[in-house]
């Protein structure tokens, strides 16, 4: 799915207007009787829902829910911010048909005197602002929303929680944004949704289809995407039933140190589940007992050092390496990477360690392969590019690395995040906070090396690999709950993970 700047959205709106062609109160219509479906299945009417609407399309739809909620004996009362302009076009018409349905008190708000007092029990229903926002609240609006939040009452927001920019948000202030429970977003979730620090302003996100035209989504571009199920369906490759081992590649992963092998047995036990025809650990030689104990389908290659990595085997017979994880940082180590980097070794995967190192000489950041893929957490992704103040600041600073280094980045959180050397970014919505665990990251690790050294291509070996981590992570979350949940239950989950996309 498409992610579409506010701006872009008002384009597509008015194109479906005059294409479809619609009115601009039918379409305003159309959205509120979803928003409305979805109140009358998750809000009993015994409740008192409290609307405030605001100068815009925000708050048309704001009073056309409300009516439409009033004639199904839902208790609505409305609040209407007057800047003293009055209404105009569809929201002016919906003022109108509200007053004349005459089942909803419908008061001006002029001054804080106005506002009235928000019961806890209460359910507010924000229309104040909604994607036509163009500044930081103050004055008026920025009060109501002080009010609002402060009086513990369930918010419903309409499209966007008011006082939130749909993209940029580094000079908002939080405290003038509402706090909504749940955000009823109409058909496109915005990009700021996407950030961490906006989690506890939307609350739960739907997205209610309201029939844009798809002509003009389809027309319009953006950098920004949705994973969906469909576009990973068409990447997963077949397996004919002639396959042999070899079809399916050679993985090198370069992994652990001493006292942090687990990493490697992870990483490479998650390349295995992940259809890799043969795998090759290269360990420091403390490593080998455990690897072969613990994952005997993996080949072992022992470095000279029985602590940590100082030298690399011969790179001819790997389709595709992945290197990092609990690597340490020890300039023996930083050396055999930097020998690596100059080998030119096609197509790789750099995790954790290797990152850390790449930071600690971020000259060496040119002798990264075209393509490569790196997969930063915040933090390690902060050590190769410095500190970001807020998201969308991270978000740019990701765009512009890998269009520099022409890499994929793989910035993993909630909404794991990929960017192309070309400028796109795909944002992936599987996976939950049972993942934040130890080990988590080698598991993804191993599975884009897995897909790596197979036949795909680096862009669709991202893709696949941070959607299949997240989906083997729901999965194992329905077993063992969010608490209990280890990276070896997430590998456990990775057979059902591909099957999911039944191929
Ligand atoms: N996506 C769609 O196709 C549809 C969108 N609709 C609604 O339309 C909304 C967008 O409507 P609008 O573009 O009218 O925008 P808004 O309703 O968000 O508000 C725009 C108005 O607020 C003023 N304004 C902006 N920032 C302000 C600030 N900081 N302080 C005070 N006033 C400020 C603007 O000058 C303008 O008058 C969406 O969020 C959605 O709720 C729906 O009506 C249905 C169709
Ligand atoms: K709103």
């Amino acid at each position: 799915m498409k992610i579409f700047s506010t701006q872009q959205i008002a384009v597509i709106d008015q194109f479906t207007i005059e294409q479809e062609p619609i009115s601009d109160l039918d379409l305003m219509e159309r959205a509120s009787l979803q928003m409305t479906n979805w109140v009358v299945q998750n809000i009993s009417n015994e409740k008192k829902l409290m609307f405030f609407a605001g100068p815009g399309n925000n708050g048309g739809d704001a009073l056309a829910v409300a009516r439409l909620l009033a004639d199904l004996d839902y208790q609505c009362e409305m609040f209407v911010l007057d800047f003293g302009k009055g209404l105009k076009g569809a929201p002016a018409q919906n003022l109108i048909r509200l007053k004349e349905q005459r089942k909803v008190l419908v008061q001006m708000i002029a001054s804080e005197d106005d506002l009235p007092v928000i019961e806890k029990e209460h359910v507010v229903l924000d229309g104040l602002f909604g994607s036509g926002l163009n500044r930081m609240l103050d004055g008026l609006p920025a009060t109501i929303v002080e009010r609002v939040n402060a009086s513990g009452a369930k918010v419903v927001a309409i499209d966007i929680p008011s006082g939130l920019m749909g993209e940029d948000n580094s000079t908002n202030d939080r405290s003038r944004i509402v706090k909504a429970e749940h955000t009823l977003t109409l058909q496109f979730p915005k990009l700021s949704f996407f950030f961490p620090e906006h989690e506890a302003l939307l609350g739960k996100v739907e997205v209610l289809p309201i029939g844009l035209h798809p002509q003009v989504i389809e027309e319009t571009e953006t950098p920004y995407c949705l994973l969906e199920p469909d576009l990973l369906e068409q990447k997963l490759i077949c397996r004919s039933k002639f396959s042999h081992k070899g079809t399916f590649g050679h993985a090198l992963l370069i992994a652990g140190s001493y006292g942090k092998m687990g990493a490697s047995v992870l990483a490479a036990n998650a390349c295995l589940r992940s259809g890799v025809g043969l795998l090759t650990a290269h360990l420091p030689h403390s490593g080998y007992p455990i690897m072969q104990t613990a994952l005997p389908e993996a080949m072992c290659s022992i470095d000279p050092s029985d602590l940590m990595f100082t030298e690399f085997p011969p790179l001819d017979h790997f389709s595709a390496i992945g290197i990092g994880p609990a690597l340490g940082v020890k300039p023996n180590s930083r050396r055999a990477l930097k020998q690596l980097l100059e080998a030119k070794p096609g197509k790789i995967v750099l995790d954790a360690d290797a990152l850390n190192i790449l930071s600690m000489h971020p000259e060496w950041l040119k002798l990264l392969p075209v393509e490569a893929i790196l997969t930063p957490h915040p933090k390690e992704f902060e050590r190769l590019v410095g500190e970001s103040s807020n998201s969308y600041t991270r978000l740019q600073r990701q765009r512009d690395f890998a269009r520099e280094y022409q890499v994929y980045v793989v910035l993993k959180g909630a909404h794991t995040s990929i960017a192309t050397p070309d400028g796109m970014v795909y944002f992936n919505n599987t996976g939950n906070p049972g993942m934040a665990t130890a080990g988590s990251g080698d598991v993804l690790t191993g599975i884009i090396l897995g897909l790596l050294a197979q036949a795909y291509e680096p862009l669709d070996a991202a893709l696949l690999g941070v959607w299949i981590h997240g989906v083997a992570g729901d999965l194992a979350a329905e077993r063992s709950g969010y608490h209990a949940l280890i990276a070896s239950d997430v590998i456990q989950s990775l057979g059902k993970a591909f099957l999911s996309l039944r191929k």
